[in-house]
């Protein structure tokens, strides 16, 4: 059976990066994705302003929704301090398991818990079964129709402090008008635009930062 273009990366990054290495892993992907087969990582470009971000939220509790291949799970995990850790969560188990080899492999493992399945069902179980008190940070980065009844749920949950931080990919292309309108339009919430390009394309888009007020 052929493999699948995630196989084909993961497979890339393990015989072309250092074992251990979380920043040869991220360039490998890059390097792969420009390349060889476009792929819907964060990327570079825009990796730069998740890194920016995630620096200045220094979070010791952080969620990332849609880990696909991994990328953004180890580029936020290698900028995370001692004891600090990020959920990370994949509802297609093909994914998830290339996801899972990507971080064991860039050496990150101690620092993300990659929980399977859809947001909708693990968001509500995080304070409980994950032990979870509030969210710090919040990469939004899975269906892009999913990140308003997300945030929404998020904020049900009551996972979000003053101060929590949101950041979601893909504002312009493929787009997420409803969340830009949803989130732009709360007053619970102030929002910085971040310009910038698709992965591995001269395309434009845009990352949303969302801080919650409490
Ligand atoms: C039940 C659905 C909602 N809950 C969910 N819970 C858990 N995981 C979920 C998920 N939704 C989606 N996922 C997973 O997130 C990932 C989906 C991400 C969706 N992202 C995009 O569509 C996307 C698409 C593009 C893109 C850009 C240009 C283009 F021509 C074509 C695509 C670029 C991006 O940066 C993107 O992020 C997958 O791994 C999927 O299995
Ligand atoms: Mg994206």
């Amino acid at each position: 059976m052929n493999q699948s273009k995630e196989q084909r990366i993961l497979n890339f990054v393990l015989q072309n990066a250092v074992r251990g290495d979380p920043c040869s892993v991220l360039d490998t992907i890059d390097k792969y994705c420009s390349q060889k087969e476009w792929a819907m990582n964060v990327g570079d470009e825009k990796g730069l302003i998740l890194d920016k971000t995630v620096e200045e939220a220094n979070p010791s509790v952080a969620l990332e929704l849609g880990t696909y291949c991994g990328y953004s799970a180890v580029r936020i995990a290698r900028l995370l301090k001692a004891g600090a850790y990020l959920l990370t969560v994949e509802f297609n188990p093909e994914f998830a398991a290339i996801a899972k080899q990507m971080i064991e492999f860039a050496g990150v493992q101690d620092k993300v818990k990659l929980l399977e399945g859809p947001s909708e069902e693990i968001i509500p179980q995080l304070k409980k079964k994950y032990e979870v008190d509030t969210l710090d940070f919040v990469f939004l980065d899975h269906w892009k129709d999913r990140y308003t009844p997300d945030t929404i749920l998020l904020q049900e949950c009551n996972l979000l402090r003053k101060g929590s931080v949101l950041l979601a990919d893909n504002i312009i292309f493929p787009g997420a008008p409803e969340f830009l309108n949803y989130i732009r339009n709360n007053p619970h919430f102030q929002c910085t635009n971040y310009p910038s390009h698709l992965e591995y394309m001269k395309v434009v888009d845009a990352m949303e930062k969302a801080v919650f007020l409490g």
